[in-house]
């Protein structure tokens, strides 16, 4: 055993450290593992807490606010229309900032709206804050919402000093001023009750196109101003209707003889506000229910339309008759009353105004209970043609702004009754090129002077 022991002592110890070498090998590989495997793990948490310090710490230094704008509609509708208004309130100050633009198709706006490209950057400034607008566009694709379209963003940046003026008063001015620009290039759409069933709903009949203009209505510069007026003041005192509590909306009464250009002043209001037109055909609407029916679906900003008051309003119960005459059933049909009913309860909230328009070529006929003021806020005489009327048609149709046949022409006017209808039919049916501005003025002369002596004729044999 002792001479085994040394032997295996030695060969024992020799083993022994063998295995101990060997048991350290292993035991240094592994704890290298582990030190790996924990380097790894730690590394990987380490890295991730430095970043959120950093980001944490950088957060704290950095001076400036970030606000985004999204057109991920997956938000709600509300989140593209906030990403349009930007957009459409940025085009104005990207047409001259960004060396690439590109336009953009806007629902209902009539023309593209013009935009910076993806990356690129526009400065803005407000009450001497100045702000930076960049536009971004998501890595990742929402498939389920917009197809293979990335998400694009507005980041809007500015120091956090000014956080109070940007996102009190900048935000609002931005959301204003993009709404306005919408609203002023906003394609317009015409509607009508009459071709619908019971004229019971508005139908859209198409997009509302007409030329009219206040510039080209021939009508007195100051009665012209006036107007303008009124209905800017009127546009845009959401403010004043809340404040006194009222509902805003506000009633035009247009009257004079045919041709004097009721309709076209109807139109020129349209393009002046932006806003759409509800031909109400009163006559295919079979009840006071259906006519209430009707203008509480008028939707803010719109004209309400009514032409020809005085014939279109059947104002009493008719009887239908058979073919012998005979009276067969009785037709509820719209009442004065009830549309008074309609015209007094058109609510209107505060989020746009509404317009309603009467024409009428006899005035005298009309009830003075649908007159009054709060129904027809304003009357407005649309006369037989003036010179200064005159002058405008000249110009529009002629291109002519003075002539020496003019004052022979005012003369004329003066004693004689023509509409702007017939003055510009003249015009325009001698000034499309087969005869010059001048035989076009002789012409209107001849007819004015074969008016004036039937006139005087008239009132010879009256
Ligand atoms: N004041 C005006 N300014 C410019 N153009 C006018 C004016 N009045 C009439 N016109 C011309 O005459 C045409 C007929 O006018 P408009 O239909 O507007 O008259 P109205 O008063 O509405 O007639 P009605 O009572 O028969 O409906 C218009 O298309 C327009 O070209």
């Amino acid at each position: 055993m002792v001479n085994v022991l040394p032997f295996m002592g030695y060969h024992g110890s020799a083993g022994r450290e063998g295995m101990s070498e060997m048991g350290l090998g292993m035991a240094i590989a592994a704890s290298m593992v582990v030190m790996t495997m924990f380097q790894e793990f730690l590394l990987k948490h380490l890295q991730g807490y430095l970043q959120r310090l950093f980001r944490k710490l950088f957060k704290t230094l950095d001076p400036n606010v970030q606000i985004r704008f999204t057109d991920d509609d997956s938000g709600g509708p509300k989140n593209y229309e906030a990403y349009t208004v930007v957009e459409t309130y940025l085009s104005v100050k990207c047409s001259d900032q960004a060396p690439r633009l590109k336009a953009n198709a806007v629902r209902d706006v009539k023309n593209p709206v013009l935009c910076i490209d993806v990356g690129e950057g526009v400065a803005d400034e407000f009450k001497g804050v100045t702000v930076k607008w960049q536009l971004g566009e998501d890595k990742e694709q929402s498939e389920m919402f917009r197809g293979s379209r990335k998400n694009r963003y507005y980041t809007l940046t500015f120091p956090k000093r000014n956080r109070e003026i940007v996102v009190g008063e900048y935000l609002r001015h931005v959301m204003e001023e993009g709404k306005a620009l919408i609203a002023r290039n906003r394609q317009l759409k015409l509607y009508s009750n009459s071709s619908s069933e019971h004229g019971a709903s508005w139908r859209y009949i198409m997009d509302f196109d007409h030329p009219a203009k206040f510039d080209t209505l021939a009508m007195e510069k100051e009665k012209k101003e006036e107007i303008i007026d009124d209905l800017f003041r009127f546009s845009t005192s959401r403010e004043y209707y809340r404040k006194i509590g009222k509902p805003w909306k506000r009633g035009y009464l247009l009257y004079g003889p045919p041709g004097t250009g009721k309709s076209t002043m109807i139109a020129a209001m349209a393009n002046l506000l932006s806003y759409d037109v509800y031909d109400l055909e009163l006559s295919a609407v079979l009840s006071n229910a259906n006519l209430k029916r009707l203008i509480n679906k008028i939707p803010c900003n719109s004209i309400l339309v009514i032409e020809d008051i005085d014939c279109s309003s059947k104002i009493t119960k008719q009887r239908e008759k058979n073919n012998q005459g005979e009276t067969e059933k009785i037709i509820e049909t719209v009442t004065l009353s009830g549309l008074l009913n309609c015209i007094d309860g058109l609510f209107s909230a505060n989020d746009g105004g509404r317009l309603m328009v009467f024409t009428t070529n006899h005035v005298e006929l009309l009830d003075s209970a649908l007159l009054r003021r709060g129904r027809m806020d304003k009357h407005i005489e649309m006369p037989h043609c003036g010179f200064e009327a005159f002058k405008i048609l000249a110009k529009n149709y002629l291109g002519i702004e003075d002539h020496e046949l003019f004052a022979k022409i005012e003369g004329l006017l003066k004693e004689s009754f023509i509409t702007p209808a017939d003055v510009a039919e003249n015009l325009i049916a001698r000034g499309n090129g087969e005869d010059s501005g001048e035989e076009c003025l002789k012409k209107l002369i001849q007819v004015l002077e074969k008016k004036e002596e039937e006139e005087m004729g008239d009132v010879i044999s009256d």
